[in-house]
């Protein structure tokens, strides 16, 4: 069983304002008492027994911690520390300040393609340390893609949230349904054995709504937009992709593939035309 720090996070972090909250718990901006320096403090209430139905498990506690120390990447928000007291877990974690990275496109009005392949270009290059790695995310969407700051013309991607994420062992057999229905795979919904290209099929989700603002599967409810994803029910609507290039359209294509085994890889994104232009004419786009 891991071992966290029994010190009270409070003795050595000053507890500020709550920057959001979720199925995870609550995240605060804390403030390292000895630098000053600030970091965001993810609060995790964790199941005093078995029998409890309120807070998290441990032993998913101890799976996100140790894949968060795994994966050290530029475009992965960085652990520094873990605290545990009572029932509950305090992860300490790198400040990402730039908020999501829809909102900063919302605020736009309207993002160039060339920008969007720069944003997708990293969200890929964090995935594909991660697979690297046998650790699928599982809940790649908007709200875990964030932006390092809001001041520099070309701002950091950050993932965040690992709660859903997963170490793979050699020769083992992964099924879950947990995730948001719009950005799930097929093989989530049928409750399959999954692998690292669940994640591809969110990341052909995700790619098609930061060229259009539209969610592709998005039903009026959950279950409509569950059918729409097992019958591959999606199309680029002309009134939105007019001006989309057809290398991004096949980019998208090649990742909502029924088949897990024949989606393309988060390497092979990497060296997909769309992201890494063959010609000097395909840069003007
Ligand atoms: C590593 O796991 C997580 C990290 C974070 C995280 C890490 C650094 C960091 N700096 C700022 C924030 C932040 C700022 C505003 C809102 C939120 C969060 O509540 N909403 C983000 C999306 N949500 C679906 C996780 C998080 N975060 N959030 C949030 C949830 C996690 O499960």
């Amino acid at each position: 069983m891991a071992v966290f720090k029994p010190e009270n996070v409070e003795d050595l972090y000053e507890i500020g304002e709550v920057l959001g909250s979720g199925h995870f718990g609550q995240v605060r901006q804390v403030r390292e008492r000895a630098s000053g320096k600030c970091w965001a403090g993810k609060f995790l209430k964790i199941r005093k027994n078995s029998c409890s139905r309120l807070g998290l498990d441990r032993s998913s506690v101890e799976q996100e911690v140790e894949i968060l120390q795994a994966v050290q990447h530029p475009n992965i928000v960085i652990l520094k520390d873990v605290f545990e007291s009572r029932a509950e877990v305090v992860l300490i974690l790198e400040l990402v300040s730039g908020g999501e990275l829809f909102d900063f496109i919302a605020q736009k009005d309207n993002l160039l393609e060339s920008e969007a392949i720069e944003f997708m270009k990293q969200i890929l290059q964090g995935l594909s340390f991660m697979h690297s790695k046998n650790i699928a995310h599982f809940d790649l969407k908007p709200e875990n893609v964030m932006l390092s700051d809001n001041v520099s013309p070309h701002p950091n991607i950050k993932l965040i949230d690992f709660g859903l994420a997963h170490l793979f062992h050699q020769g083992e057999e992964y099924r879950s349904t947990s995730g948001t229905p719009q950005y799930i795979a097929p093989e989530v919904i049928n409750n399959e054995p999954l692998s690292t290209a669940a994640d591809m099929w969110s990341i052909g989700v995700n790619t098609y709504i930061l060229l259009s603002g539209l969610s592709p599967f998005q039903g009026d409810t959950n279950e409509d937009t569950l059918k729409n994803v097992i019958a591959m029910n999606y199309e680029f609507h002309a009134q939105y992709f007019s001006t989309t290039s057809s290398m991004a359209k096949d980019f998208i294509q090649k990742l909502l593939v029924k088949n897990p085994n024949e989606r393309m890889t988060a390497e092979e994104c990497l060296l997909h035309p769309w992201i890494k232009p063959i010609t000097r004419k395909q840069v003007a786009n």
